[in-house]
């Protein structure tokens, strides 16, 4: 078998006037050529904490943004804000952590009254920097997974570890600590995921150079990885109180597409005369597990699938959806050559596999309960008995009914959920199933 993978990079379908790039090569398949970091993965290795000081008038509005909604006075300093040109920003580290502040305003600005006083128009002093920088990156003008969570952290003692108390928001929202654990959490499971990352090469090239014992111990390095995805996933118990997630976070992480409280979408002033419609923030957005899913073959469900593609496709970096693109397109691919070579350890690395993904997707699903399900019913039992303390009032009572039943993209979450999780267990190679 040819020991060079070829890899075709088709052209990401993105969003209207943002261009990808559009490579064709043959090589062996490296995360370096994706822009994935052997020791960070998808996390962006010290990110930038400041911009140039041109650009104070962003940042000393975007490092405020909570206090700001707290005083209803941000929509009032985003409008008197001065007109900035793009073209100073350096480089990509600049662009994303540029990227980065603008979202934060940009949430806080639609969102600071709740869902029953929302906006029509972000204003141009913000509209025409945030379109021209997300043009540049590839990315929506509106936060995603890659700023919240990939961009958005700095180590308090910079030779510490990677832990909850050495981690630091560089920007936040109204929330407060939960906000922080929310998102630190979120980038502990993508850390975790790292050491599945190295391991995804070593499955392509052991496959083209017909090495069962390479993609054997690869495919045990993802479970693993899984494995350690699922255990960070639990601290999302300890370090982010339900009621505040629903009722006071939540919406500052939603969108303007398919979204009742902003049925029209938003016009980005000066920058298109026509409102547009953008997905609000969600890990469905991370490169994760869409890397695994390729690898492994899970086909997705129509609806579904075609939610995660468009989630792949406008909502990722450019590099990082090619990744998951050319892990899709390799050939021979992993799941035939498990059932071609049909071999015992090699058939139950790739169930046992399928089973962790499973697993990790089951235990997803008890999260989303409870930081969704659960709150929501009581916020509607709340409303009709009029009943419990002062400060569930504050906080449930007040989320907005427009997002009760919904995920970001406007599906039923639980079925969407639950349909991707099955989806995922029938890729198993056995008859009767996994996990
Ligand atoms: C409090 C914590 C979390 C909540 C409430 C939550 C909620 C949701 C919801 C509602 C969806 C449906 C799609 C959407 O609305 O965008 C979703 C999808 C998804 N979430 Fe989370 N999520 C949480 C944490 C995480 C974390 C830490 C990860 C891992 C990086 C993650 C990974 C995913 C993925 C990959 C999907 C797409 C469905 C799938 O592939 O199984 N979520 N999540």
């Amino acid at each position: 078998m040819n020991l060079l993978v070829t890899l075709c990079s088709r052209k990401v379908d993105m969003p209207e006037g943002m261009d990808a790039e559009n490579a064709s090569l043959s090589q062996p398949f490296s995360l370096e050529h994706y822009h994935v970091s052997d020791e960070f993965g998808f996390v962006l290795p010290e990110p930038l904490e400041d911009l140039p000081p041109y650009y104070q008038p962003w940042m000393e509005i975007a490092r405020n943004v909570p206090e700001l909604i707290g005083s209803h006075s941000l929509r009032a300093c985003i409008q008197q804000m001065p007109l900035l040109e793009t073209d100073p920003l350096q480089g990509h580290r600049e662009l994303r952590l540029a990227h980065l502040a603008l979202s934060v305003m940009t949430m806080g600005y639609v969102w600071q009254e709740g869902e029953n006083e929302t906006v029509r128009v972000l204003p141009h002093t913000l509209a025409v920097p945030y379109w021209s920088v997300s043009q540049k990156l590839g990315l929506p003008p509106i936060l995603t997974h890659a700023d919240a969570v990939l961009v958005n952290w700095k180590k308090t003692d910079p030779q510490g570890e990677f832990n909850m108390e050495n981690l630091e928001l560089l920007f936040t929202l109204p929330g407060g600590k939960s906000v922080h654990g929310f998102f630190m959490v979120t980038l502990l499971v993508e850390l975790a995921a790292v050491p599945g990352l190295r391991a995804i090469p070593q499955v392509i090239n052991g496959v083209h150079q017909d090495n069962v014992t390479m993609v054997t111990r690869a495919l045990e390095s993802i479970s693993l990885a899984i494995d350690g995805m699922k255990e960070a996933l639990k601290l999302m118990h300890v370090y982010v109180e339900p009621s505040v997630f629903y009722g006071i976070m939540r919406i500052y992480l939603s969108g303007w597409k398919d979204n009742p409280s902003m049925p029209d979408g938003l016009v980005y002033e000066s920058v298109q005369v026509e409102p547009m419609e953008y997905s609000g923030g969600s890990a469905a957005q991370s490169s994760l597990l869409h890397c695994f899913d390729e690898l492994l073959g899970v086909k997705h469900e129509a609806s579904s699938g075609a939610f995660l593609k468009r989630m792949r496709s406008h909502y990722m970096p450019p590099a990082h959806a090619r990744f998951i693109q050319d892990i899709s397109l390799s050939r021979p691919s992993l799941r035939d050559f498990v059932l071609e070579r049909a071999t015992e350890p090699l058939t139950a690395a790739y169930e046992h596999c399928v089973a962790r993904l499973v697993a990790l997707r089951n235990y997803h699903i008890n999260v989303v309960s409870r930081f969704i399900t659960v709150p929501a019913a009581r916020a509607k039992e709340l409303r009709l008995r009029g009943d419990g303390s002062e400060q569930e009032h504050r906080t449930i009572t007040h989320a907005p009914t427009a997002l009760e039943e919904r995920g970001t993209g406007g599906s039923g979450i639980m079925s969407f959920l639950k349909t991707i999780r099955d989806q995922t267990r029938a890729s198993t190679t056995s008859r009767s199933g996994t996990a």
